[in-house]
């Protein structure tokens, strides 16, 4: 038997052993607590201590993390691999994300960054396609991909919601995309929208020649989710969407089994995430939420626009490069910029971006004074220009549509 209590799972010079996750806090100790008193509470609540002494079996000691590295506000937290449950991705956040964020041991906690152990990190399937859609699913090789979110976001019958759809596909757009919180409200049902909407993508790509598809939200309780995801497999689909964070992890787990099934790819959509990502010195960052996407096997997620966009954002260009940097030979992610954009906004993105992304417009497309279609050819030029090395106001001389765009939203961020 050992005794264990807070100092115990503190070590500085702690050396991290291959098979651990390595975790990265910022924190603020609470009242009357040094760094060192609270990065040892959160080593202990985060893995298998509590606040009372105990005397346990030493096999126990041996699932314990190790806070080390204790800096002015920082400690890196070390967890042994055994700790978790392989594949299992509610567990490994119950003890990296869990208590330690109330405790009043700390006034605030951020987990910053992980790094994943191999055998932690391949338990879990990764995407079954991340930029590869690009070419398998799309014919977007050598460029960005485009989507449009049809707005307003609810209200449009099925039918006004599918024409839409088909507008922005023939004005070059590749994927249509459901807002988050379009699901099957009365005014809109989803199967009927699906039917419809593929429908109109089957038009659409035989008028253009171009793969076209179909971002099909199919976010509700689990069970419903998979009954939705067979219906899209039906209809010829290519994709699922599920709004990530409002699901939780385990139903993308379940999901991306059941994708797995049909060849569907995952976009995730990353409603919420500001709840936990958005304060700087609490929560979980972007960049873990990011990273815990991709381990469970989303093949798009939502990462912000560099800041040029309508919605606060951290790091993206830094969160995009973990998304396609290697991680054991699972896929990489497409990262998926909106929020905000319109053509004026296209060159400053790609410059900061790059083009191995997925480009999401909604009222930058659907707000052009000329309408949908107008506005998906806007988009399309403002590209069409970036790789020609032209300057959008240049290509607009002969580009009616990118002109009227220019002209009515300039080059600056909306707010
Ligand atoms: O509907 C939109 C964008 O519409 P619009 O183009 O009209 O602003 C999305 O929900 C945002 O992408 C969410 O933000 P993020 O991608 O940052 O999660
Ligand atoms: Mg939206």
């Amino acid at each position: 038997m050992t005794g264990i209590e807070y100092a115990d799972f503190v070590d500085d010079g702690y050396e991290p052993r291959d098979t651990d996750l390595v975790c990265q806090f910022v924190l603020d100790p609470g009242e009357g607590m040094s760094m060192v008193d609270a990065a040892g509470r959160v080593a202990s609540e985060s893995s298998n201590g509590t606040w009372a002494a105990l005397n346990v079996p030493d096999r126990v000691t041996e699932l314990s993390a190790t806070a080390f590295d204790i800096g002015d506000g920082e400690v890196t937290v070390a967890y042994p691999g055994d700790l978790f449950e392989a594949g299992n991705m509610p567990q490994i956040l119950s003890c990296i994300a869990g208590n330690i964020m109330g405790m009043k041991a700390v006034d605030s906690i951020r987990l910053v960054d992980c790094e994943w152990p191999e055998e932690l990190a391949t338990s879990f399937p990764g995407p079954q396609y991340g930029s590869d859609v690009k070419t398998e699913i799309l014919d977007a090789e050598g460029r960005p991909a485009t989507a449009t979110v049809p707005k307003p976001k609810v209200g449009l019958s099925t039918e006004q919601h599918a024409q839409v759809g088909y507008d922005a596909w023939v004005g070059g757009v590749d994927l249509l995309k459901d807002d988050e919180n379009l699901t099957n409200q009365s005014f809109n049902r989803f199967e009927d929208r699906v039917k419809q909407s593929f429908e109109m993508r089957d038009r659409a790509e035989d008028e253009t020649g171009d793969r076209k598809d179909y971002l099909v939200n199919i976010t509700a309780d689990t069970e419903t989710m998979l009954d939705r995801l067979e219906l899209v497999a039906e209809q010829g689909g290519g994709f699922v969407m599920v709004d990530v964070i409002t699901c939780g992890w385990s139903a993308v787990q379940t999901v991306r089994e059941h994708a797995a099934d049909h060849g569907l790819a995952i976009h995730a959509h990353r409603a919420m995430h500001a709840a936990f990502d958005r304060l700087d010195h609490h929560g979980v960052s972007m960049r873990v939420l990011a990273q815990v996407a991709r381990l469970t096997g989303v093949d798009h997620i939502h990462t912000g626009t560099a800041g040029l966009g309508k919605l606060e954002n951290e790091d993206t260009p830094g969160i995009n490069e973990w998304l396609s940097g290697d991680l054991y030979g699972l896929s990489d992610v497409l990262p998926v910029a909106s929020g905000g954009l319109h053509p004026g906004t296209v060159a400053p993105l790609l410059d900061a971006l790059g083009q191995d992304i997925i480009v999401q417009v909604g009222g930058g497309i659907h707000g052009h004074p000329d309408g949908t279609e107008a506005g998906a050819r806007a988009l399309q030029q403002a590209i069409d220009a970036y790789q020609d090395g032209v300057d959008a106001a240049t290509y607009a001389e002969d580009h009616p549509e990118l002109a009227t765009a220019l002209e009515k939203w300039g080059t600056g961020s909306p707010r």
